[in-house]
């Protein structure tokens, strides 16, 4: 089996992203995590870029001691002094110059002619070579350069001391079928070839970038090179997850494999997206929100009984923990039952196919069912609607330093039940004195608030989620006034409690489980 060397540039080529500007605490937590991925080379940044790269790239190559780190530098010597400096104390510096080869590069970029292109070529590899052991040459826009030109460049590259030759699809201009073919006829027609690393880049202009990588290593190369979440310039690099399982996943068909973590995948992906503020979209490969999610009733009634009928990879494989069974227009009955029964509800198949006709009706009007959704439907179907406990009175003060509530609820009785309570804080305080009122306790698990509208009198809508007895209780109150809008979520919550009880005692439809 080959190993595929992974080159991450998710730190030069990811934040040449539009909007993306890391500080250095961010990359050196980033470059961390990449050595923990597994990743054979971190390209830690473009030194000459800016005073600060020089030292966001010492600073990564102070703390990652078990990786390779590169730093980027054009085919002259301000940027190879730059990438010198910033890798003084690496403890396996690689030094990576970049030169365009390219007809349209050579013409309208570089105004050079393919003499003087191989020359500065030459003249960089070996300044460069003074410094570095390791050098990795790059023919920018390789898949748009002449062949014979190619093989001229990789030539020359080979002989004036670099160790890893990189043929970029830089503009995503290639297909795979062209692309392996430029690797294969560059293996045939280099014969030095094969004392070097031999590698690519792709990006994803044409949406092909991790098919053309893959077409890259079908054709021979020992090395490839992307970004976590595919981040990059443009439409982005080739995403290393997806590389990485392809090649776990199609053993049969690339008889290759890598150094990459599979479960540090996921970790890493979440990390790149917090700090570099890039969404990712939710159908990604590997590490978008539903990779792992089934929405429909076929599919989820398949994975219900035996996952791999509709999952190639096992979330757990990536670090994900674990699928999703999405409820909506497109669910069946199984997964309704199974989400019931995580709920706490054990239907009979006649209830079930009653608040699965519910459940239709429900998601017509509503784009997602949530979970208060769920319990509301099956409280209204199979329990009575009653409630227990209602606010009528509410008075918060702050004599001292604590804050006192008077408050005062009335019972299914119609009877009047009141407190006044000091708490630390006004919501402590309140949901002490309701705990009080109705003598019973409940732990608090989630509570969250926000605005319905907009503007000073906007509408606070509070969700809370407590759990009593190992069963979970939610409830939502909505009123201009937070407080109050808490104190009605707490107590729908509570009622539902209570409903449930009554219902466990009575002559029950529904039975719940743990
Ligand atoms: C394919 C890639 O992703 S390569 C990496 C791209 N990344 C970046 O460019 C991010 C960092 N870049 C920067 O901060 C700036 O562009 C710098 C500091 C590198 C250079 O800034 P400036 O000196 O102002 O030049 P500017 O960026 O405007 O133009 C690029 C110059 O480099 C030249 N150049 C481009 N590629 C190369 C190369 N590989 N080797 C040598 N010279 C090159 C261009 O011909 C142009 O030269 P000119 O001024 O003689 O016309
Ligand atoms: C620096 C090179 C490898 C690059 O990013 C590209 O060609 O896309
Ligand atoms: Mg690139």
């Amino acid at each position: 089996m080959r190993k595929i060397q992974m080159f991450d540039t998710t730190l030069r080529d990811g934040e040449q992203s539009p909007g993306v500007h890391l500080t250095t605490e961010e990359k050196v937590e980033i470059a961390l995590q990449l050595e923990k991925l597994g990743v054979d080379r971190i390209e830690a940044g473009f030194p000459i870029s800016s005073p600060n790269e020089v030292k966001n790239v010492q600073a990564i190559a102070k703390v990652v001691r078990n990786t390779s780190i590169a730093a980027l530098a054009r085919a002259n010597i301000k940027d190879i002094e730059a990438a010198r400096e910033a890798l003084k104390g690496a403890a396996t510096p690689c030094l990576h110059i970049v030169l365009a080869t390219s007809p349209i590069h050579r013409k309208y970029k570089l105004n050079m002619t393919k003499e003087q292109v191989v020359e500065k070529a030459i003249q960089a590899i070996h300044f460069g070579k003074k410094y570095f052991s390791e050098i990795e040459f790059s023919l920018e826009d390789a898949s748009r350069t002449e062949l014979e030109f190619i093989y001229q460049v990789v030539d020359q590259a080979i002989r004036a001391g670099a160790t890893v030759i990189n043929l970029p699809d830089t503009v995503g201009y290639a297909s795979p079928e062209t692309f392996g073919d430029m690797f294969r006829k560059v293996r045939e027609h280099v014969p030095l070839i094969d004392k070097v690393l031999l590698s690519t880049h792709c990006h994803n202009d044409l949406g092909m970038a991790t098919a053309n990588t893959l077409a890259a290593i079908k054709a021979g190369v020992d090395q490839i090179e992307g970004t976590i979440n595919g981040i990059g310039e443009r439409a982005g690099n080739t995403s290393l997850e997806e590389v990485a399982l392809a090649l776990e996943t199609r053993q049969d068909i690339y008889q290759a494999t890598s150094n990459i973590v599979l479960n540090e995948i996921y970790p890493t992906s979440e990390l790149v997206r917090h700090y570099t503020g890039m969404v990712v979209q939710p159908n990604k490969a590997i590490v978008g929100d539903h990779a792992f999610s089934h929405e429909s009733g076929i599919h989820q009634d398949g994975v219900l009984k035996n996952a791999s009928t509709y999952e190639i990879i096992k979330p757990e494989t990536v670090g994900v923990p674990s699928s999703t069974i999405v409820l909506g227009k497109h669910s069946g009955r199984h997964a309704l039952q199974q989400k019931l029964a995580y709920l706490g509800y054990q239907l009979s198949k006649e209830e079930l196919a009653h608040a699965f006709e519910h459940f239709k009706k429900l998601i017509d009007q509503k784009k997602y069912v949530i979970d208060d959704d769920l319990h509301k439907l099956v409280n209204q179907d199979f329990m009575n609607d009653k409630t227990h406990y209602e606010l009528t009175d509410l008075v918060i003060s702050y004599p001292g330093t604590f804050t006192e509530v008077q408050l005062e609820l009335t019972d299914e009785k119609h009877e009047s039940r009141q407190t006044t309570i000091q708490g630390n804080g006004v919501i402590d305080a309140l949901y002490q004195g309701i705990e009080q009122l109705i003598g019973t306790k409940f732990q608090l698990k989630d509570y969250i608030i926000r605005s319905k509208s907009v503007g000073k009198d906007a509408v606070g809508e509070v969700h809370v989620k407590v759990i009593k007895e190992g069963f979970t209780y939610t409830g939502r109150g909505m009123d201009t006034d937070i407080i109050k809008a808490s104190a009605k979520a707490y107590l729908i919550a509570i009622n539902q409690y209570f409903q449930r009880s009554e219902q466990a005692q009575t002559n029950q439809k529904v039975t719940f489980t743990n």
